[in-house]
């Protein structure tokens, strides 16, 4: 199974970057990953800056691909449900898990429609905190899933 993080605009402060690096590093003991920063709009309505980073973001979305959109309205796991969420897909044989993180004002409906949406938490982070998040949360689902002694 290979995995994807696409994310609307770049990593610009150094302890995102660096957590980053960090985390793709670990994660990548485990299973192929690949990240990637799409560009984000500005100056437009907020409804049109959505609709235009969506249609980007749907490009990195291989065919077949399980998507899963990080939202704070969607469905909340704990880390064991994400494991075992990671674990199947890898086991039934998914060829892309794709997990996408929305720019400054979120995702389109139509592309809210596309996946599976996963919630943090009810309150909102930026989008640069959310990568590191969903990494660690990532890296964690595959200590979980090795019996590896990180998740206590
Ligand atoms: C600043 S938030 C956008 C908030 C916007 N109100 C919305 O409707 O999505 C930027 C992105 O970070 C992610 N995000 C922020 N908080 C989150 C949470 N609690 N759970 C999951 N994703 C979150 C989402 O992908 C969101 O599109």
């Amino acid at each position: 199974m290979r995995l994807k993080v696409v994310w609307v605009g770049k990593s610009r402060e150094e302890w995102v970057k660096d957590s980053l690096a960090d985390y793709a590093g670990r994660i990548r003991r485990y299973t192929p990953l690949e990240l990637i920063d799409i560009r984000d709009e500005k100056g437009a309505l907020a409804e049109e800056m959505r609709r235009r980073e969506c249609e980007r973001l749907e490009k990195q979305i291989p065919a077949g691909a399980t998507l899963v959109l990080l939202d704070e309205r969607g469905d909340q796991m704990d880390s064991p449900g994400l494991a075992a969420f990671v674990g199947k897909q890898r086991d039934c044989g998914t060829g892309d898990l794709v997990f996408a993180i929305g720019g400054a004002y979120g995702f389109s409906d139509d592309f809210r429609r596309k996946g599976r949406l996963l919630s943090l938490s009810r309150m909102t982070f930026t989008h640069q905190m959310v990568r590191v998040f969903l990494l660690e949360q990532i890296y964690r689902a595959f200590t979980i899933l090795n019996n590896e002694p990180y998740h206590h």
